[in-house]
C-alpha cells in the first residue's frame, strides 16, 4: 500500500516513491480523479502508461526513473500545476504536450539530455519555476516569453548565448548559467548573477563589437624555461633570463598580437608555490607547458615530474583547457635523434595517459549502470567528465636562444587561437564602456592617478571613474569591477569584509604580497631579518631563531615575522611610506592585516595555537547553531600553520592510537586523483570549525565534544580521504558524530566544486579484520543536502552483511535518518 500523506494544503500525497516500480501500479490507476498529489520518484519507470487517468493530478513527481521517451499522455493532465522529471533521460520534448497544461507552474527537467526545447513551451504561461540544469540545450528562445517567470535554472548546458528579450521587463528573481560555454555575456560577467546580467544587456549597443582575449599561462617545473619563453614570445625574440632572476610567485604581462589580447601569466615552478596557483589558474585558458628536454630522462618519475603533474592538475581544475607542450634547451641535447626520441616519449604517453582517464571514467561509468536508478545522479555526473576533453596540441621542441624557433613558436601559437575549433570562445562580446572602464584604470595608473602599488579605496576609484564615464552610476560601475575581478585584470575581493573597501589594480602587486610570504627561501629571508626590523616589532633575536625553528619543525610561522617581512617588502620594494595603509596590509598585534585575510581566505594556511592535550571540553558542534570555540579559549592565534609543510603524522597517530571496529570511518575515492592541495584545504577548512586540532603531514585529528575525528588522505592504489571518529557510545553518540561527519562533507563538497574535473564516490569499509570489502554510498551528496538529510538511507535493515559474510551495525555504516 502506498502511504496517504497529508499536506500543508491539505491535498493527500500517494507516495509511491523507491518501490522499483516499472509500470504504474492498479491502486494508483484506479484513484483516478482521486489523486491530486502523487510521488513516484526514485522508481524504474520507462513509460507511465495510464497516468491520464488521473484527470485532478496537481502534483507529480517523476524524479529518478528512466523515462528517455517523454510521455505525451501527460498532455491529459490539464489540472498539472507541478511536475518534476528531473534525473531522467529525455532527449527531446514533443511539441503539442505544453499547451494542453495551462495551470503549470513549477517545471523541473533538470539532469536530462535535452537538446531542444518545443517551441510552444512559451504557452505555459504561469509557469514561475523552471529548471533546465544539466542537459545539452544550445538556445533559450523558446522560453523567452515566459513572462512570469521567477525563478530560471539553466546551468551546465551548451548555451553559447543568452537571450537578451529574457533579461527585459521580466519578473526573474533568481537566474543560474554556470558551466555554459557563454560569449555573450561572457561566463564572468553571468557568474555575477542576474543584476550583472541585466546590467550587461541595458549597456550593450546593439552593434557591439567582438572582443578577442587569451589568459595564457606558463607552467611546468622550476628552470624548465617558463620566463624565458614568455618574455621572449613578448619581445619577439630570443631574452636571455638569469637564474637569480627566477620567478617569484607569479608575474603577469600583457601583449596586442593582430588585434588578439595574450595575458601572459608566469607560474613560478618552485613546489612551495604550488598552493598559490590554485586561486589563480582559471577556467577556458590556454597553457604553455614548459619542458626541459636536456635534463628529462625517459621514465616514469621524469614523465610524471615534468608532465603529467601538471596535465592531470589541469585536467582536475580547468578540464576545458588547451595545452601546448613545449621542449626547451633542446640546443643542450645531444643531436636531433634525442629530441626525437624524448619527443616521441612524451607524446606517447601523453596520449596513453588521456586514453586511461577515459577508459577509467567509462568503466566506472558501466558500474553505475548496474543501478541506474539509484546512480543516476553519479553517471550523469561522469558522463559530464566524459565530455570534457582537455586538448593537448603537438609538441613542440625549441632552442630558447634562437631567433629562427621564437618566430616558429610564435606563428604557431597565432595560428591555433585563431583555430576556432580549439578556441571556439575567444570572441566575447561586451558593451564598449567595459573596455573604457579597464583602459581608464591604466591610464590612472600611468598618469600617477593611482599609487604605484596600485590599492585603491574603492570610494575614491569610483569617484575618479564617475569623473570619466558621466553615464555610468555607482551601481554599474561596481558591476563593471567585478567582471575585471573575475577575469583576472584587477583584484576586489568584495566577500571580504576586512578588503572589500580596497581595490588591487595592480594584480601582481597582490601577488608579490603572497610572496612575501609564501616562498621557497623564507628561512633565509627570516635570516635576512635585522635588529632593527625586530626593535619595530618588539622583538628579541633569540625569537628570530625560535621562528626559524618553528617553520622548519612545525610549519608555523610567527605573525611578528610576517608582519615584519611584508612590512620590508612594502617599504623596500614598493618605497610604501604611508603608515595607514601598510598597516591595514600588515596588520597589528590587535588586528589581522588584509594579506593574512587573503591567505586565509584562500587556505593557504591557519591560525595556530598552542597543541595543548586533548580537550575534553572542546565545544560540541551543532549544525543549528553557529560554531563557537570552545571557552575558555586554549589558544591566542599568533601564528600561522602551513600544513602542507608539514613532514610527519606522528603527534596525530599519537592522539588518535589505533582504528577499532567500532569507529565510524568513510572512504571518499577520487578520479581521477586527489589535486594537489586538496586535503591541505579541507584540513584548513575543517580546522576552522574546532578549537582543538592536531595536524600532520597527510593526517589531521580534532575535537567535537569528547569525540576525536580523523582525516587522512591515503593511498592504497586509490587515492581516497578517510574520515573517522571514534569513542562512541551510544546511538545517540553516533547520530551526533555522523552530523559532524556531514559538516565536513559538506566543506569537502565546496571544495570539490572548485574541481570541475573530479569525481568522487563514497563507501565505508567493512573492517573485520582482513576483510577488504565495503559498503557503496548511493546518494551522499543529496545527503549534503538540508532536504536530503531526512531522506538518506529511509528504512533499512539495522545490519548490513558484506560481500564476504560480516555484519556490521548501519548506523555505523551510514547516517541512518541524522534526525529522525
Ligand atoms: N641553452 C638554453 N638555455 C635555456 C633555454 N631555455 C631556458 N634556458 C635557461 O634556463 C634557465 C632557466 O630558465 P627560466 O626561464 O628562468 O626558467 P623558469 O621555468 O622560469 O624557472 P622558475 O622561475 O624557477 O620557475 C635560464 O638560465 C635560461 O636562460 C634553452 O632553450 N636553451
Amino acid at each position: 500500500m502506498p502511504s496517504l500523506n497529508g499536506n500543508q494544503n491539505g491535498n493527500k500525497e500517494d507516495d509511491f516513491s523507491g518501490k522499483k516500480l516499472k509500470v504504474l501500479p492498479t491502486e494508483l490507476l484506479q484513484r483516478g480523479g482521486d489523486a491530486v498529489k502523487v510521488d513516484l520518484q526514485r522508481n524504474r519507470l520507462k513509460q507511465i502508461t495510464g497516468i491520464s487517468q488521473l484527470t485532478n493530478l496537481k502534483e507529480l513527481n517523476l524524479t529518478r526513473n528512466e523515462i528517455s521517451d517523454f510521455p505525451v499522455e501527460i498532455r491529459g493532465l490539464r489540472q498539472l500545476e507541478k511536475l518534476y522529471m528531473n534525473q531522467n533521460n529525455i532527449k527531446t520534448i514533443p511539441e503539442n504536450v505544453f499547451p494542453s497544461l495551462e495551470k503549470l507552474q513549477f517545471l523541473k527537467l533538470s539532469t536530462n539530455r535535452l537538446e531542444k526545447l518545443p517551441e510552444d513551451v512559451n504557452r505555459c504561461q504561469d509557469l514561475t519555476y523552471l529548471n533546465l540544469s544539466n542537459n545539452c540545450l544550445k538556445n533559450l528562445d523558446p522560453i523567452v516569453s515566459l513572462s512570469h517567470l521567477k525563478e530560471l535554472y539553466v546551468e551546465r548546458n551548451q548555451l553559447t548565448e543568452l537571450p537578451d528579450l529574457l533579461f527585459k521587463n521580466s519578473s526573474l528573481t533568481l537566474f543560474k548559467a554556470n558551466g555554459n560555454p557563454l560569449r555573450k555575456p561572457p561566463g564572468e560577467v553571468c557568474a555575477g548573477g542576474l543584476r550583472d546580467i541585466q546590467s550587461y544587456f541595458s549597456m550593450l549597443e546593439a552593434n557591439a563589437k567582438n572582443f578577442r582575449t587569451v589568459k595564457t599561462m606558463f607552467l611546468g617545473t622550476s628552470m624548465a624555461g617558463k620566463s624565458t619563453l614568455c618574455r621572449s614570445l613578448k619581445e619577439g625574440c630570443p631574452v636571455r633570463v638569469e637564474e637569480a632572476d627566477r620567478t617569484v610567485g607569479i608575474d603577469i604581462s600583457e601583449v596586442d598580437w593582430d588585434g588578439i589580447r595574450f595575458f601572459f601569466w608566469d607560474f613560478a615552478g618552485q613546489e612551495e608555490y604550488y598552493i598559490t596557483h590554485h586561486v589563480f589558474i582559471t577556467a577556458q585558458a590556454f597553457v604553455i607547458l614548459a619542458i626541459n628536454l636536456s635534463s628529462y630522462n625517459m621514465d616514469d618519475q621524469s614523465f610524471k615530474d615534468n608532465v603529467s603533474f601538471w596535465i592531470k592538475n589541469l585536467q582536475l581544475k580547468v578540464p576545458d583547457s588547451v595545452v601546448l607542450l613545449v621542449g626547451t634547451h633542446v640546443d643542450q641535447c645531444k643531436d636531433e635523434t634525442e629530441v626525437n626520441e624524448k619527443k616521441k616519449h612524451i607524446n606517447e604517453r601523453v596520449k596513453a595517459m588521456l586514453e586511461m582517464h577515459t577508459t577509467n571514467l567509462e568503466l566506472r561509468r558501466k558500474n553505475l549502470e548496474d543501478d541506474p536508478s539509484l546512480n543516476c545522479e553519479q553517471i550523469n555526473q561522469i558522463e559530464r567528465l566524459a565530455e570534457y576533453k582537455l586538448k593537448v596540441l603537438d609538441f613542440v621542441p625549441i632552442d630558447c636562444t634562437k631567433n629562427g624557433d621564437i618566430d616558429t613558436l610564435l606563428t604557431l601559437i597565432k595560428k591555433e587561437v585563431l583555430n576556432t575549433e580549439i578556441f571556439p570562445n575567444l570572441e566575447q562580446t561586451l558593451p564598449r564602456c567595459y573596455y573604457e572602464v579597464e583602459n581608464d584604470i591604466q591610464d590612472l595608473l600611468e598618469k600617477d592617478d593611482i599609487p604605484e602599488h596600485g590599492i585603491v579605496n574603492q570610494d575614491v576609484l569610483l569617484w575618479k571613474l564617475k569623473n570619466r564615464h558621466a553615464t555610468l552610476d555607482d551601481e554599474q560601475l561596481k558591476l563593471i569591477l567585478q567582471y575585471l575581478h573575475r577575469i583576472g585584470v584587477i583584484m576586489w575581493y568584495k566577500e571580504i569584509p576586512e578588503l572589500a573597501g580596497s581595490v588591487f589594480v595592480k594584480p601582481s602587486f597582490l601577488i608579490s604580497l603572497f610572496k612575501t610570504i609564501v616562498r621557497h627561501d623564507l628561512v633565509q629571508e627570516l635570516n635576512k631579518i635585522s635588529s632593527a626590523q625586530l626593535k619595530s616589532e618588539n622583538a628579541l633575536g633569540i625569537e628570530r631563531k625560535r621562528w626559524i625553528k618553528d617553520y622548519k619543525e612545525k610549519a608555523s610561522l610567527s605573525n611578528v615575522a610576517i608582519r615584519i617581512l611584508v612590512r620590508t617588502e612594502l617599504e623596500k620594494n614598493y618605497c610604501i611610506t604611508d603608515e595607514e595603509l601598510i598597516k591595514e596590509v600588515v596588520g597589528t598585534k590587535k588586528k589581522e592585516g588584509s594579506l593574512l585575510s587573503l591567505l586565509k581566505h584562500f587556505d593557504v594556511c591557519l591560525s595556530t595555537k598552542h597543541n595543548s592535550p586533548l580537550n575534553p571540553k572542546a565545544n560540541e558542534f551543532d549544525p543549528k547553531k553557529n560554531w563557537v570555540a570552545s571557552n575558555p579559549l586554549v589558544y591566542e592565534p599568533d601564528a600561522c600553520l602551513f600544513p602542507s609543510y608539514l613532514s610527519d603524522n606522528e603527534q596525530v597517530e599519537e592522539k588518535w592510537e589505533s582504528d577499532n571496529t567500532e569507529d565510524l570511518n568513510i572512504h571518499v575515492y577520487f578520479l581521477p586523483e586527489i589535486p594537489y592541495g586538496f586535503f591541505h584545504r579541507l584540513v584548513i577548512r575543517t580546522c576552522s570549525l574546532y578549537s582543538p586540532y592536531w595536524i600532520g603531514k597527510d593526517q589531521c585529528m580534532l575535537c567535537s565534544g569528547n569525540k576525536r575525528f580523523l582525516l587522512k588522505e591515503g593511498c592504497d592504489e586509490d587515492p581516497f580521504i578517510e574520515i573517522g571518529c571514534k569513542d562512541l557510545e551510544t546511538s545517540e553518540d553516533i547520530q551526533k558524530a555522523w552530523r559532524v561527519i556531514r559538516e565536513i562533507m559538506r566543506r569537502l563538497n565546496t571544495l570539490t566544486e572548485q574541481w570541475q574535473g573530479l569525481y568522487q564516490h563514497v563507501v565505508s569499509p567493512c573492517k573485520a579484520q582482513g576483510c577488504e570489502e565495503f559498503f557503496e554510498w548511493n546518494d551522499w551528496k543529496e545527503w549534503l543536502e538540508d532536504s536530503g538529510a531526512n531522506k538518506f538511507n529511509v528504512g533499512i535493515e539495522d545490519k548490513q552483511t558484506c560481500r564476504n559474510g560480516h555484519q556490521r551495525r548501519t548506523e555505523l555504516l551510514f547516517p541512518k535518518t541524522p534526525d529522525a
